[in-house]
């Protein structure tokens, strides 16, 4: 019996063989997410994926979201928040919780999770060393430009002390705020900022963690999970897709579009979903291709 356990394990270590063969020394960016990490045993078992990435010769790079953490941090400060076309309208007053809720304490608790396995995580904000520069961005709403206030467009990446990180053998934590020319600083949606570095980087994979399996074919139905879709169909479906989706969905097309070969919508809610998707032969969540 306990010869059998043990062959199981050993399967599946060899199963992964390939895999690692395939991945040794490729760049990979994980989002995480603001619903994907409210869970501290996932939080916990995310900062372990992350590390045993590392360790397995990948070079993780991790761009982070906090968006229920930041509309929580505004709502005790009693300051309204709203959001249009999924993004939030970001007030100047907003904008200082937001850096504050993203650079102060999202990306500090992600460090501290990760430090607990090594010298290896190192915080960054997306202001630091010109990493993201952005301008401001309207939404548009009826085919109208609707003003957002402080929220940015990333316009150009230089991913230098990113890639000085990597080659350190550390793992860059990246908080979705930019800094603009004209010296103001921006509210950048996670998913969007994830997709530029990765095109920056030339990163083999994007990987989206959320709080569903993947992208539903027939949302509100969640029953039918598309396992893989092509950039073109990715394209024709976007504009029937609804809600915070979009920017995820978004975020895979344009990295696959920028040359990376592959995004990944995967469930975080599922205790290492990483490790399943890269090191696995079924792979899991939805898969973005050329
Ligand atoms: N087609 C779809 N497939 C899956 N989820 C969808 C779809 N359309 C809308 N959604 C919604 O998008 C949500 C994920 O976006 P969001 O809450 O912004 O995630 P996160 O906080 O992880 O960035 C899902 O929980 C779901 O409610
Ligand atoms: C412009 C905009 O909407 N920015 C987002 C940034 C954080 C984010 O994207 O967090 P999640 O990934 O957890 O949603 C916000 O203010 O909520």
């Amino acid at each position: 019996m306990r010869l059998t356990t043990a062959h199981t394990k050993a399967e599946a270590l060899i199963e992964a063989l390939p895999w690692l063969t395939r991945f040794h020394g490729a760049t990979v960016v994980i989002k995480y997410g603001g619903n994907a990490m409210t869970d501290e045993a996932l939080k916990s078992g995310f900062a372990e994926d992350v590390v045993f990435l590392r360790h397995a010769g990948l070079r993780p790079v991790v761009v982070h979201g906090g968006g229920p953490q930041i509309s929580s941090a505004l709502d005790k400060l009693g300051i309204e928040s709203t959001f249009t076309a999924g993004l939030r309208v970001t007030t100047p007053e907003a904008m200082q919780v937001v850096r504050m809720v993203l650079v102060g304490q999202v990306n500090r608790d992600i460090v501290g999770l990760v430090n607990r396995h090594g010298p290896f995580a190192v915080g960054l904000s997306g202001e630091d060393a010109h990493l993201f520069t952005a301008v401001r961005k309207h939404a548009v709403v009826d085919g109208e430009p609707v003003d957002i206030g402080q929220v940015g467009e990333i316009i150009k990446v230089e991913p230098g002390a990113v890639g000085a990180l990597l080659d350190d053998g550390r793992i860059p934590i990246v908080s979705s705020v930019a800094r603009g020319d004209d010296g103001e600083i921006y509210n950048v949606n996670a998913d969007t900022a994830a997709a530029a570095l990765a095109v920056a980087l030339q990163a083999r994979k994007l990987i989206v963690l959320t709080d569903v399996e993947g992208l539903y074919a027939n949302w509100p139905d969640d029953t039918d999970v598309i396992d893989e879709l092509s950039a073109d169909e990715l394209a024709t479906m976007m504009p029937t897709l609804s809600s915070g989706m979009v920017p995820k969905m978004e975020a895979c097309l344009t990295a696959v579009q920028g040359g990376v070969p592959r995004a990944h919508v995967l469930d975080g809610r599922v205790p290492h979903s990483m490790l399943l998707e890269i090191f696995t032969n079924e792979g899991i969540g939805t898969m973005v291709m050329p």
